[in-house]
């Protein structure tokens, strides 16, 4: 184990790091955090929550120079919400060093960020498309930038976003640093990114899998009538601390969430339809636990760190593996167990086995769960809750009662009926969900090529949003505007 000290890392950074609660560096951490520091290009790839951020943003803290008032340092991150929170970690990271860092993506008004970018702050964190926007007004200079670094490399690269990246590296001095960092590199992401850097050196931790140990990783076969149940149910049992349920569609997103509601469940939906404030305020609530399901689309697979996260959801299952390597991974950070289901149909078994290839995990098959398992699952609840109330043994103003109600009943039948009266009694509101397309796979050797659904053809891509050819539109057709 590593040390930050023993990293050469500076005493502002050391004293921030050590606030944050970082004792020793992540594997990911010691070994690019050196090479990040001699100015050289970096592929990273490490398992999801193990820190990547922290391995990029030290490095480029490092080399800002403070009485500059340039951009030096630029992340690109294909979400708003990842952006703000890239932003955030870089902000805690170099808080002593006095580094003004500044999150710039669609859906703010661009004329307060226009101010901000005035005030001049040292690293910019910015979504693509906006970035490009406040490029073509001229309310950006990244001339001066001398670390630019793509935070999930492989997204940022696939035909969604490289011609918006292109465009952006264009404008950044040839000199430049450049880091990309990912949980998941395909090879062909791996070869196209080689081309835009000097000499990367590949920085890839050594693990048996593509995703984290610590997370369980179950799956369901179900039809796809019988998952909305299965899906309450399942929650009924677990019980889960704070749980993120993946669906494929934002229709299919906001029928969820109003079904979780209808059974009485606190969860709401995130997906890229809402606005910027709605968005923000629902990962806030989910944050401070006022909700415990968040319902989302692929917009929330990817980087978002959100402690206490217990339970993923795969109510469909993802686009390809690398997606359901993202989802499963916003559970069991930073060392911490989770539990990750994933709801397959029966047509959708190969894709499943190709995650397993690919992921080169296993996903244990488990039962479907029963109504009767689900109303157990709230028993035990009340259980725990009715043995805390008697260790608390704070019932003196109760014990009378209870006396008096001991001379008329046996125990049993008293502790039975207290049981029940705290036993959540689910209610079975019928709930029917649109009906989606399952993936579609043909049964060829390599069935990855196959693997996207008929919605994600390359062909709906070469496409603006209201069927406008390509063009300056065609950038809204990509995944960003489709999660
Ligand atoms: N050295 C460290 N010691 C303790 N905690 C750390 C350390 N480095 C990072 N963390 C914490 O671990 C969590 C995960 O880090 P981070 O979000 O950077 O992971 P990631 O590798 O980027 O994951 P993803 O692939 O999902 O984007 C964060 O809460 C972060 O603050
Ligand atoms: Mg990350």
């Amino acid at each position: 184990m590593t040390t930050f000290q023993e990293l050469n890392i500076s005493a502002p950074i050391l004293k921030a790091l050590s606030n944050m609660g970082f004792e020793e560096a992540t594997p990911i951490q010691e070994q690019t955090i050196p090479l990040g520091l001699k100015g050289e290009d970096v592929i990273g790839q490490a398992q999801t929550g193990t820190g990547k951020t922290a391995a990029f943003g030290i490095p480029m803290i490092e080399q800002i120079e403070k009485k500059q008032r340039k951009i030096q340092g630029l992340v690109v991150a294909p979400t708003r919400e990842l952006a703000i929170q890239v932003s955030e970690e870089i902000h805690r990271i170099g808080k002593f060093k006095g580094i003004r860092s500044l999150p710039i993506y669609g859906g703010q008004q661009m004329q307060r960020q226009i101010r901000s970018l005035k005030e001049g702050p040292h690293i910019v964190v910015a979504t693509p498309g906006r970035l490009l926007d406040h490029m073509r007004r001229k309310t950006i200079n990244i001339s001066d930038v001398k670390t630019i670094v793509l935070d999930e490399a492989d997204e940022m690269l696939n035909m969604g976003f490289i011609d918006d990246i292109r465009e952006i590296l264009k404008m950044i001095p040839h000199e430049r640093q450049t880091l990309l960092f990912s949980a998941t590199m395909p090879k062909e992401i791996r070869q196209i990114a080689s081309t835009m850097m000097r000499e990367p050196k590949e920085v890839k931790v050594k693990s048996k899998q593509l995703s984290v140990e610590n997370i369980e990783q179950r799956f369901i076969e179900v039809h796809e009538k019988q998952k909305f149940d299965a899906l309450t149910n399942l929650l009924d049992i677990h019980v889960p601390e704070l749980a993120i349920i993946f669906g494929r569609t934002k229709k299919r997103v906001d029928e969820l969430t109003d079904g979780l509601q209808a059974r009485g469940f606190r969860a709401e939906g995130i997906h890229g339809d809402l606005t910027q404030g709605k968005r923000m305020s629902v990962l806030n609530k989910f944050k401070n636990g006022r909700i415990e399901i968040l319902v989302a689309t692929d917009v929330a697979a990817r980087g978002l760190d959100i402690s206490n996260v217990t339970h993923v959801y795969n109510f469909d299952i993802p686009q390809d593996p690398e997606s359901y390597v993202h989802r499963i991974g916003r559970t069991g950070r930073a060392g911490k167990t989770g539990v990750a289901i994933s709801f397959i149909t029966p047509r959708e078994m190969p894709h499943l086995k190709l995650i397993e290839k690919v992921t080169n995990a296993k996903v244990k098959r488990m039962d479907m769960p029963t109504l009767a398992d689900a109303k157990r699952g709230q028993q035990k609840i009340a259980l725990k809750k009715l043995t805390r109330a008697i260790e608390s043994q704070d019932l003196d103003d109760y014990r009378e009662e209870a006396a008096a109600l001991l001379e008329e009943y046996d125990s049993v039948t008293i502790v039975a009926a207290t049981l029940k009266m705290m036993t959540k009694e689910r209610r079975q509101t019928p709930v029917t969900l649109s009906s989606v397309q399952p993936l579609s796979v043909k049964r060829s050797k390599d069935n990855r090529k196959n693997f996207r659904g008929k919605n994600d053809s390359n062909k709906k891509r070469q496409f603006g949003r209201k069927g406008k050819p390509a063009g300056r539109n065609r950038k809204f057709n990509n995944k960003r505007a489709s999660k």
